[in-house]
């Protein structure tokens, strides 16, 4: 059985925000924070079904840039892979998350960020240049 691949955006803002989506289910993931994204469809490339999810996600159109770690572990029999982007179009909405926030420098650790969420994050600082 092949794994299934979750893609995920880290969206930088100005001044290196970074926008946090908050899950609205399954109940055990409910409240927990993440990074906008989805299952790839079949026959869709990831760069695509990026691209997707945050359309239906957010309302946005976002320009994909460069990838952030390899294969990051969910559960078993899924991995996650994770782009750092940017708006080219539109405000993010919260259309299936309970609510987003743009965290700032110093503020990267303010939400409970989902178990898998939290080293990615610690990586994206890491590549994002400080004030
Ligand atoms: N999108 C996303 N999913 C994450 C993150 N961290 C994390 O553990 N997950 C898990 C939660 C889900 O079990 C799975 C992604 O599923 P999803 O519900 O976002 O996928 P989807 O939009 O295609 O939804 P569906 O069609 O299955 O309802 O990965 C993250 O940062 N972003």
């Amino acid at each position: 059985m092949s794994v299934i691949v979750v893609v995920a955006a880290v969206i930088v803002g100005p001044g290196g925000r970074v926008l946090a989506a908050q899950r609205a289910e399954p109940a055990a993931l409910a409240g927990g924070w993440e990074f906008p994204g989805g299952k790839v469809d079949p026959g869709e490339s990831e760069e695509v079904a990026l691209v997707r999810e945050c359309r239906e996600e957010l309302g946005v159109e976002v320009a994909v840039g460069a990838r952030v770690g390899g294969d990051w572990p969910l559960a078993e029999g899924y991995i996650m892979r994770v782009w750092l982007c940017s708006l080219t179009s539109g405000t993010p909405e919260a259309r299936e998350h309970l609510a987003l926030r743009w965290l700032g420098p110093g503020e990267y650790y303010e939400v409970e960020w989902l178990g898998a969420d939290l080293p990615i994050m610690k990586t994206v600082e890491s590549l994002l240049p400080r004030d």
